[in-house]
């Protein structure tokens, strides 16, 4: 069976790899790589030696403005199988020495494993059976994902939901690590070697459909093209259909413009509404659960995804239905209008609040009280945005890259916002616009949901 393989904050696979950026505003690349030719021409007859097969025929490593690259060496056809890894010289757990693996607790995962058994190997030096590739290792300062970013640099993306996961990231890592500590031998340095993930000399294009594909079968990780390849064609993949937030906060780069960025809102329950326990039952049941809000004491609140939306005209898809659901149950004020709704969804799918209120001022109001949070959103955004020192000259190249990578967190975020706030907007103003009689009301709503 194949499958694509990501753990999460970690690629499981191969040993290549390699992630450091420089910032560098020229041409479309706004990262530039020095690695020598030396360093791209030993790796690949290295590994080919320690798998004891060939590894490819048609690629080579070269370098690109996005560090170290596979080139098509040779004209290459869709569908073409262009590279072949054994799963026995991918750096993985599984090869930690047994008298290390048999210390280790239930509770330490695979990173943390991945992150021991790099450190030893590391410790080894030159002795190493990997050295070719740990020498290979970025080095702490090249590494950009926000779990290695000061409390400053990470308010930058404080309207972001990247600003707590990372909290939370770091938080689980600390909790992970002081498992395992006292085998530490580097004590406190554990952390800079965890997010040294594995994959290949193989930089990441979101619109490409190449991926890196497991066989569990054959014991093997390849790579098949997604098109034709010219001699010299730099080649990608796609690591995933990641927004901005992922790419950093996994591989530790953002795009300028990536089509999967999404943003995360949260939706309040507050509990001086008289419906309050009623509503967070149904919702709990129906929509999403809810969880207390620890910012605002007593309400509760829950979380939704929205991605950018692409018909600003209001048809097509819009914004997430179980956000519209929830926006129209909390818009209730009468018990009556919520046992409409459960009686409703019982005569339909048994969905809740999936269709249009009844009553036509009340469906706007509850879309508008969606629009006002999206227009406080995009308020933040723009003011975080503004308030980025984006200057190329700022000495400090670090917080240069990593502001540059802000300003795409929050941008893209915008853009989804914004592409939300317009379909409400529209939509509002469709049904504004639609004389009250019941099925022109319905007409226009069918549209809108179509
Ligand atoms: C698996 S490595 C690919 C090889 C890497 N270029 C090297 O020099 O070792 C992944 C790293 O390449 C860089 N990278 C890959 N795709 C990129 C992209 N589209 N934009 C910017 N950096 C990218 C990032 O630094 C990322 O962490």
């Amino acid at each position: 069976m194949w499958a694509g393989s990501r753990l999460p904050h970690v690629w499981i696979h191969g040993p290549f790899l390699i992630h450091y950026s420089r910032l560098y505003f020229r041409l479309n690349c706004r990262f530039s790589f020095s690695k020598s030719r030396e360093d791209c021409d030993e790796f690949l007859p290295w590994l080919e030696r320690k798998a004891g097969t060939e590894i490819s025929s048609v690629l080579s490593i070269g370098t690109s403005c996005y560090g170290r690259s596979l080139f098509a060496s040779k004209f290459i056809r869709d569908g073409d199988c262009i590279l072949k890894v054994p799963f026995s010289v991918q750096i993985t757990p599984d090869k930690l020495l047994p008298e290390i693996n048999c210390l280790l607790g239930d509770d330490v995962g695979y990173s943390a494993r991945l992150a021991i058994l790099i450190l030893v190997e590391k410790k080894l030096g030159q002795d190493s059976r990997w050295h070719p590739y740990i020498s290979r290792l970025p080095r702490p300062e090249e590494l950009h994902s926000t779990i290695f970013w000061s409390k400053d640099e990470l308010e930058m993306v404080q309207k972001s939901a990247i600003y707590h996961e990372t909290i939370n990231q770091k938080a689980q890592l600390e909790k992970e690590f002081l498992a395992i500590i006292p085998l530490d031998p580097v004590h406190g340095k554990v952390q800079r070697v965890y997010l040294w993930y594995h994959s290949y000399f193989l930089n990441h294009d979101g619109f490409s459909e190449a991926m890196l594909l497991s066989d569990e079968h054959e014991q093997i990780s390849e790579v098949i093209a997604d098109r034709d390849y010219a001699p010299g064609e730099e080649v990608f993949i796609r690591y995933g259909k990641f927004p901005n937030a992922t790419l950093l906060q996994d591989f530790g780069f953002t795009l300028p413009y990536n089509i999967h960025d999404q943003v995360q809102i949260w939706v309040d329950v507050p509990q001086r509404d008289p419906l309050h326990m009623m509503k967070l039952d149904l919702l709990h049941k129906h929509c999403a659960p809810t969880v207390p809000n620890t910012g605002s004491f007593n309400s509760f609140r829950t979380t939704f995804t929205i991605k950018e939306v692409r018909s600003a005209s209001g048809k097509g898809k819009g914004i997430p239905q179980p956000l519209r659901a929830f926006a129209r149950i909390s818009s209730t004020t009468s018990v009556e209008e919520l046992e409409d709704l459960i009686l409703e969804a019982a005569e339909n799918d048994g969905r809740l609040a999936r269709r249009p209120l009844k009553s036509k001022s009340k469906e706007i109001q509850a879309h508008q009280i969606l629009l006002l949070q999206l227009s406080r959103l995009i308020q933040e955004h723009e003011v975080s945005i503004k308030s980025l020192n984006l200057d190329e000259t700022i000495s400090v190249e670090r917080l240069a890259i990593r502001a540059q990578m802000a300003r795409d967190i929050l941008a893209g975020e915008l853009r989804v916002l914004k592409s939300a706030s317009t379909w409400l907007e529209n939509y509002c103003a469709t049904l504004s616009a639609a004389k009250d009689h019941s099925w022109e009301l319905d007409t226009a709503i069918v549209d809108f949901e179509n």
